[in-house]
């Protein structure tokens, strides 16, 4: 199983997120953190982009599927990505933390962290 890990690093994206009726007529703050298993040896051998997985479409991904589709929860979201990436990338295995911003009073944040793996 490859070791290696793509990642991208508090992705921001603002939605209409949540359970309660006041917070579907506004936008809050999602904030991602996503590991990607996958092996990077043979991109970095021959120094192509074409053989691991590209972080710029994979976060361009992230924003159009969350923006496109709406869910009261973060599981929703979390389990929506993970099995975008699964399916259109080759990773092996991806660990996805998800940050809802200014959710909730005196935490410096809540969220889930789930792993999936192909
Ligand atoms: N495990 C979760 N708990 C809660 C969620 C959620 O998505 N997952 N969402 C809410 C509300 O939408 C909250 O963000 C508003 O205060 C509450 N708990």
């Amino acid at each position: 199983m490859a070791q290696d890990i793509v990642f991208i690093e508090a992705l921001k994206v603002d939605t209409v997120i949540g359970v309660y009726e006041w917070e579907k007529t506004i936008q809050q703050t999602l904030q991602f953190d996503v590991e990607m298993y996958t092996d990077i040896s043979q991109a970095a051998q021959i120094d192509d982009l074409s053989k691991t997985v590209d972080y710029a479409i994979v976060a361009e991904d992230i924003v159009n599927l969350v923006k496109q589709n709406q869910a009261e929860l973060i599981e929703t979201v979390a389990e929506k990505v993970a099995s975008h990436i699964l399916t259109s990338f080759p990773v092996e295995r991806c660990r996805i933390k998800l940050r809802k911003l200014g959710a909730v009073a005196s935490t410096a944040s809540v969220g889930v962290f789930i792993e999936r793996t192909k």
